[in-house]
């Protein structure tokens, strides 16, 4: 739970360096899920405002550096990450949010990049990776515009994969990581490698990247036990 609740979550360098620090130690724990969400009304409110505003160019730039690491370490953690949205997901909180595999929105989230309303681009990644997930129009409208949208428009455009009502997002996402706990877990951070490494690229190279994480899922125990509980009619119990 990220908690800073008198900003809103805001992220400053002290909770990116934290951040970083707990990814980099739950990376060992061989996890099937892990499940983000906001402590209090926001999810994450946006970058700290107030910690940039005296920012050098060479500062904002290495600022940004820190948090396009920690997201591309969320993006490419070895399991699935969920993003229980509860409230404010704007800037950098809706960068974070993109970095995770699923996101799944509380009735009161509220999603948007401000930033050129504050005078900058996004610099967490967001103009990569929001196009990634909604398209490159819908991306720059909501940049152009620095709109802030609910959590039914952010559904209706793919932002988000399930909508809760009010306190329920980490219920729901809790129940998404319990079916993702039940299949086998190299199976699942084999496709998460293959959907992420094969996105953008051409047939011939996407087929490449599964085909080889598909054969190397039969050097594992999983796929002999998957096969025989579905052969002897039982349930599976992976590893
Ligand atoms: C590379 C990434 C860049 C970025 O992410 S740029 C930043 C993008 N984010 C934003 O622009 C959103 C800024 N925040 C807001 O617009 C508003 O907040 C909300 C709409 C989210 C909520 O408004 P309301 O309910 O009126 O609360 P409140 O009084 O504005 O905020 C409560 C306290 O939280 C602090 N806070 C909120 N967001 C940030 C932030 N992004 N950076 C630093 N502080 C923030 C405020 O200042 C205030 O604090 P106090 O009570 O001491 O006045």
């Amino acid at each position: 739970m990220i908690s800073r609740p008198k900003a809103l979550n805001a992220l400053n360098h002290k909770l990116l360096y934290e951040l970083q620090q707990i990814f980099s130690e739950l990376e060992n724990e061989k996890l099937r899920a892990l499940i983000i969400t906001g402590e209090g009304k926001a999810f994450i409110a946006g970058a700290d405002v107030q910690e940039m505003r005296g920012m050098t160019p060479q500062q904002a730039r290495d600022f940004a550096l820190t948090g396009q690491s920690l997201f591309k370490k969320i993006e490419q953690f070895p399991c699935p990450v969920i993003a229980a949205i509860n409230g404010y997901a704007l800037g950098g909180g809706m960068e974070l949010a993109l970095s995770c595999d699923i996101r799944i929105a509380d009735e009161n989230a509220k999603f948007g990049q401000p930033e050129v309303g504050l005078g900058i681009t996004p610099g967490f990644s967001g103009t990569h990776r929001l196009a990634k997930h909604v398209g490159i129009s819908q991306a720059k409208e909501l940049i152009f515009t620095a709109e802030i949208i609910n959590c039914e428009k952010a559904y209706e455009i793919g932002l988000v994969s399930r909508l809760t009502s009010e306190g329920m997002v980490v219920e729901e996402a809790t129940k998404v990581a319990k079916k993702i706990s039940n299949n086998s877990k190299t199976a699942v951070a084999y496709s998460k490698i293959s959907i992420e490494k094969s996105h953008m690229q051409n047939l011939d190279t996407a087929n490449l990247i599964e085909r080889d994480l598909f054969g190397l899922c039969f050097a594992e125990e999983d796929q002999k036990e998957g096969m025989d509980a579905f052969l002897n009619k039982r349930k599976p119990n992976f590893k």
